[in-house]
């Protein structure tokens, strides 16, 4: 599939109807997402016939894109219900497969499981501090091959330093950097619409 025509599907999904602030509940766009699901499968083979998890999956975008590059299998895990409706409607919308769970990522067993590739937008930590860095650690805990994840690039070097000494990553690669449009969704909000830089990072777990 061409990076145009994933973009201009997941274009057409449905996203948080009830947005939760203390989640962090902001759509990943389908620029970003279609580029970031389009580089693990065509710069790096992590998508096509693996077992790809999307980690706090919300409406369900990067899973739903790994499954139109051809994963094996797709799992999206999110805490709340009402996105998890979401996603399954969407995913049905496009007639992909999406296994979808709900769970607190922090209490996450995956024990025996196997998964190849994680892909995530995780919370960035602006509402629960530190939240971005429990995702990239329960995800490097997990995936054997590959974890795809955006954080902010003004936290850069924290990432790189948390993934190589704490959690067990041999290699961390910021991709690119991109521009994360956030909608006006919330009350606080006083502009239409910010833009923050993002880091495109791709971390492979030791010894894979
Ligand atoms: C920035 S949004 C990701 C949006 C998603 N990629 C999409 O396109 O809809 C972060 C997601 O993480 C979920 N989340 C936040 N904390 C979580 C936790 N502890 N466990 C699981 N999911 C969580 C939120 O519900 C939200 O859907």
């Amino acid at each position: 599939m061409k990076l145009k025509q994933l973009e201009g599907l997941l274009g057409d999904l449905q996203q948080f109807s009830n947005p939760k602030v203390e989640l962090e509940q902001y759509p990943t766009g389908p620029h970003i997402a279609s580029r970031m699901l389009f580089t693990a499968e065509n710069s790096f083979g992590d998508v096509g016939d693996r077992v790809v998890a999307d980690f706090g999956c919300g409406c369900g975008t990067l899973g739903i894109a790994a499954a139109l590059l051809g994963a094996e299998h797709v799992v999206g895990i999110d805490v709340d219900s009402q996105s998890l409706e979401i996603a399954s409607a969407n995913a049905e919308e496009l007639e992909v497969e999406l296994n979808l769970v709900q769970c607190d990522l922090r209490n996450l067993d995956f024990r025996g499981q196997i998964v190849d590739t994680v892909v995530m937008n995780p919370p960035f930590g602006t509402r629960k501090k530190g939240a971005d860095m429990e995702f990239l650690r329960v995800a490097l805990a997990v995936a054997s091959q590959a974890v795809y994840s955006l954080h902010k690039t003004s936290t850069r070097e924290h990432v790189k330093r948390a993934a190589l000494r704490d959690f067990n990553a041999g290699s961390a690669e910021v991709l690119c950097e991109l521009r994360y449009d956030v909608p006006h969704m919330y009350k606080f909000h006083k502009k239409r619409e910010v833009d923050i830089a993002v880091d495109l990072w791709r971390f492979v777990p030791r010894g894979a």
